[in-house]
């Protein structure tokens, strides 16, 4: 599949651009990533052998500030994906109104398999060959899929020691320790949830009453399930990279993140102190979970999962992309017609980078805010978005995706005009 998802990715801005009468210069400035590095990392193993592993970073375009976006640790991980997620990153920070370009990164290697100490050597080696290309004014990567926290830290700590400069403004995600920001490890699910929490007030939902089916227990669909569940939602559907899990009582989701945390996995518990029981459900595959029939569905793992291949037998009300990419846009149509409402990525998962945006700002006054202060302003962020694109896509009898992509590319339209078009072009670096 990844090796399609960027043409797939143009293939939407193209057609929601024409739609929406979008100028051609944008257009074509979106067809085509400003610069990606290729780059293949040797890396000293724990036995003494060198491998070598292939890592990118795509700055996409960057008419609306310095590119942003985080690197994604897979086996799967190729030129065409880091491309297709740094145009959606270009997207994303425009519809959520951020000073930003779009960017991403990658390295194709499954870090399952390498221990603490090759994890740490890789990270520095990818660093060390992209410390030409990202700085807190240029471009500013992140975490995303299987890179974490711990991660950022030991990049940042390669790039000053290269820079031989403090520079927190580098990288987000970082420890707290280090010039992190509070509340940036749950505000990828939390703009989610803060999502649904707009449609709950529109349609009048009663929590408990609402189904949810999430695919993904990481840092994006654990903390959606979390925030929903306390809420008391229902959820009904988990599911990690080996499988899943199914019960239309609802899962008690704290106590499957503790024994997910205890096992590597995700199992039907239910915890009280310290012992956990097992709870009467069905094992399901991740495909079986994208076709249950409930009232949200949460992609929250990887890119291409509905597609052709399944549509027909999506029969979820919302789906609220978590993921990056979870839908291929030749079934954007099918499911507006069948009257499914997609919430989508570039929307439902922007509080991640928004709340990047707010470290990136801490780090460069120099002065932390507390949990309160980013909390009251990611929301007012994700609410005024959300309601932004729900007017646009109301008004306009558009879907939500058409009307955040006609948003965006109209925001990065006025970028490009206004930056001039012949100085635009060539300050492209
Ligand atoms: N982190 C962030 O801030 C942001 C992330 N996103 C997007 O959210 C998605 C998830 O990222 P994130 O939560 O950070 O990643 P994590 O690495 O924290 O978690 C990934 C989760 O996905 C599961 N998974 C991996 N492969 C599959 C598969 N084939 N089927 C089902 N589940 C699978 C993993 O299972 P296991 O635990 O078994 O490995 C894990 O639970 C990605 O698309 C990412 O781009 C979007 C915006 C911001
Ligand atoms: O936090 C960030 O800067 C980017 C997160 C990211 O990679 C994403 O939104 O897909």
């Amino acid at each position: 599949m990844s090796d399609q998802v960027y043409q797939d990715a143009i293939t939407r801005v193209r057609r929601i651009g024409e739609s929406a009468g979008v100028n051609n210069e944008v257009i074509e400035a979106l067809m085509h990533p400003m610069r990606t590095m290729v780059a293949s990392l040797p890396v000293r193993m724990d036995d003494g052998s060198t491998q070598y592993f292939t890592a990118y970073r795509c700055r996409y375009n960057n008419a609306l500030g310095p590119t942003k976006g985080g690197i994604r640790y897979h086996p799967d991980v190729n030129l065409q994906e880091v491309q297709a997620l740094a145009l959606w990153m270009t997207i994303k920070c425009a519809v959520v109104g951020l000073p930003y370009g779009g960017g991403k990164g990658g390295i194709t290697v499954d870090p399952k398999k390498l221990s603490r100490m090759e994890l740490e050597r890789l990270s520095r080696s990818y660093v060390r060959q992209m410390a030409d290309v990202i700085s807190p004014d240029r471009d500013i990567p992140a975490p995303d899929v299987y890179t974490n926290e711990r991660i950022m830290g030991w990049m940042m700590d390669e790039y000053e020691y290269i820079t031989r400069k403090k520079a927190p403004g580098v990288i987000t995600g970082k420890p707290l320790s280090l010039g992190g920001s509070v509340g940036r490890d749950d505000a990828t699910g939390r703009g989610a949830y803060l999502c649904i929490l707009e449609l709950e007030k529109k349609h009048n939902w009663k929590p408990e009453e609402i189904t949810v089916a999430v695919q993904g227990f990481g840092n994006g669909g654990y903390h959606a399930a979390r925030l929903l569940h306390d809420r008391g939602y229902k959820i009904v559907a988990i599911s990690d990279s080996r499988g899943g899990i199914f019960s239309s009582n609802g899962f008690d989701v704290p106590s499957i993140y503790k024994e997910k945390q205890a096992t590597k996995q995700v199992k039907a518990v239910y915890c009280t102190h310290s012992v956990c029981e097992q709870v009467e459900h069905t094992a399901i595959s991740n495909e079986e979970l994208l076709e249950l029939d409930v009232d949200i569905l949460i992609p929250a793992a990887l890119d291409g999962v509905i597609g052709g291949h399944n549509v027909d037998d999506i029969k979820a009300k919302y789906i609220v992309e978590v993921a990056n990419g979870p839908v291929l846009s030749d079934v954007d149509d099918t499911l507006h017609n069948k009257g499914i409402h997609v919430i989508p990525d570039v929307l439902a998962n922007a509080g991640g980078v928004t709340v990047s945006y707010f470290e990136w700002v801490q780090n460069r006054s120099g002065y932390a805010w507390d949990l309160a202060t980013v909390h009251e302003r990611l929301e007012k962020i994700m609410s005024e978005s959300f309601n932004r694109i729900w007017d646009l896509a109301h008004s306009e009898g558009r879907s939500m995706r058409n009307a955040a992509y006609t948003h965006a590319m109209r925001k990065i339209g006025e970028a490009i005009e206004a930056h001039g078009t012949q100085d635009y072009f060539s300050m492209r670096d």
